[in-house]
């Protein structure tokens, strides 16, 4: 399998390629020269299979040679036999025709765990014979940067530094991230945006000379081995409900749009999906973009779902890619405009397009709350704010009643757990091995949102390229 850029100018490499690599030096997003296609026996034999061997089926024809089938069994085993449920993502159902997908069974208790658990392990097996240390360089809105730095911290070859923005993410979520205390990781508090972090993310890439003097590489959704690694889940919920004789509908709480981004690739690979909700917060850029075709930028607000208080979806380009015609330099033309404007159109032809498998849904603070009170009440099952996004986009999409609806679950509603109290009357509680996460010494380092003051920073601290 090779992977090309989005902006059509980046050398095209293999799997091992794009995972080190993160972002494409011309500043696109790798993606699949083709998307691999499973036939209906294949979905059909994935019945019963564990969520590991799952994986290696779904996984392998992107791995293609980077790995042989023996090695990458070995990692998912390992990946996934950290999570503390025997079916790593298992099915919650709430009424006849919803169901929740927990993805936050993993470390850190949110769905990033099933793609960095993974991603940490490729770096050390891709690592190990080279002569190189990778300086990852994050952005996160508190979720990634707790799965990143969990799979991360201790690994002899990366050094990862984690944007977050100051005061905007949840206490346990920075709890997460800056008591681990690993001499490679490197918490940045910025005074600034989630947007903010992750456009100086992207500026450091584009700054060629810088990232290869210091092996830059990546663990946000921008990497396609994250996204690679969160397609899995889409099959093994809908096979366990019925797939390929059956289609399953998606709900899916969206920010940088990757994981509904994984669930498009899922239906490109022959998955019967019969629609992907794109359910937003009152940062609703791609609920606009897809109901209305606008995708401009406005500012961000805070919302009680901060990991989803998000203006810029990274991901967003992949789809316009194939909206493109998967022309790059056309691409590349529209991003080049979206990045003067901050603002693009989409065609009608694209809408049309998008519209044959999305739908999207704007959920404001009262919706949100009533979807966590409606859970609770419903199904005895405690969501979180996101979650709850995704819960009410779901009932109210209109879908026919035969068709089973699945909320994915981002994050355990403890990471949440003021949020989840005020709009249920119930505090949910961390998981035993959390205990003393209050108690324990905090390490980051707060610095102005600035590509300079990071640049700077992540010189005097990462290990140079010899
Ligand atoms: C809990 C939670 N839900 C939803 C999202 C949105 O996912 P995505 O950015 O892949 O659209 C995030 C952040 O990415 C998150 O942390
Ligand atoms: N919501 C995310 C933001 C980063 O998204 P990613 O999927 O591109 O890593 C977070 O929690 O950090």
């Amino acid at each position: 399998m090779r992977y090309i850029s989005t902006r059509g100018a980046a050398p095209a490499l293999d799997f091992e390629g794009v995972t080190l690599a993160g972002l494409a030096n011309d500043g696109g997003l790798y993606v699949p020269e083709a998307w691999p296609s499973l036939s209906r026996d294949d979905i059909a034999g994935l019945a019963g299979l564990s969520y590991a061997e799952t994986a290696v089926r779904i996984m392998a024809p992107f791995v293609g040679d980077s790995l042989t089938s023996d090695e990458l069994r070995a990692l998912c085993e390992e990946a996934y036999g950290r999570f503390d449920h025997a079916a790593v993502t298992p099915l919650t159902q709430l009424d006849g025709q919803h169901w929740l997908m927990e993805l936050f069974h993993g470390p850190t208790l949110a769905f990033k765990d099933v793609a960095l658990q993974l991603l940490g392990l490729l770096f050390e097996r891709f690592l190990s014979n080279r002569d190189t240390h990778l300086t990852v360089v994050g952005a996160t809105s508190g979720d990634t940067g707790s799965a990143a730095i969990d799979a991360l911290a201790g690994r002899a070859k990366v050094d990862v530094f984690m944007l977050h923005p100051l005061g905007r993410v949840s206490d346990v979520q920075r709890r997460q991230m800056t008591t681990v205390l690993s001499p490679n990781v490197h918490n940045i508090a910025i005074q600034g945006s989630f947007d903010d972090a992750q456009a100086i993310v992207k500026g450091l890439f584009a700054d060629r000379d810088f990232a290869t003097r210091f092996d830059l590489s990546a663990v946000n959704s921008i990497n396609w081995a994250r996204l690679m690694a969160q397609i899995v889940y889409y099959f093994y919920a809908a096979v366990r409900l019925g797939a390929p004789e059956r289609a399953v509908a998606f709900s899916v709480p969206t920010g940088n749009f990757g994981d509904v981004f994984a669930g498009y690739a899922a239906a490109r690979m022959g998955l019967p999906v019969a629609r992907l909700i794109v359910a937003t917060n009152v940062n609703d850029i791609l609920h606009r973009a897809i109901a209305e075709g606008d995708y401009s930028v406005g500012q961000v607000t805070p919302t009680a779902a901060p990991s989803m208080d998000i203006q810029v979806s990274s991901n967003f380009e992949r789809l316009l890619f194939e909206l493109h015609a998967r022309d790059g330099a056309a691409l590349a033309a529209t991003m080049g405009g979206f990045e003067t404007s901050r603002a693009l159109r989409l065609t009608d032809a694209m809408r049309g397009q998008a519209s044959g498998l999305f739908s999207s849904a704007r959920i404001d603070e009262d919706g949100m709350a009533m979807a966590m009170r409606w859970a609770f009440e419903r199904a005895a099952e405690l969501i979180d704010p996101h979650t709850a996004i995704g819960l009410a986009a779901a009932r109210e999409a209109g879908l026919a009643r035969n068709v089973p609806v699945v909320t994915l679950a981002t994050a355990h509603p403890a990471k949440f757990r003021d949020a989840v109290e005020r709009a249920t009357g119930v505090r949910p509680s961390l998981p035993a091995r959390f205990a003393g996460l209050f108690d324990r010494e905090e390490r980051f380092t707060t610095l102005p949102a600035t590509r300079e003051a990071i640049r700077d920073y992540v010189a005097g601290h990462a290990v140079e390229r010899v």
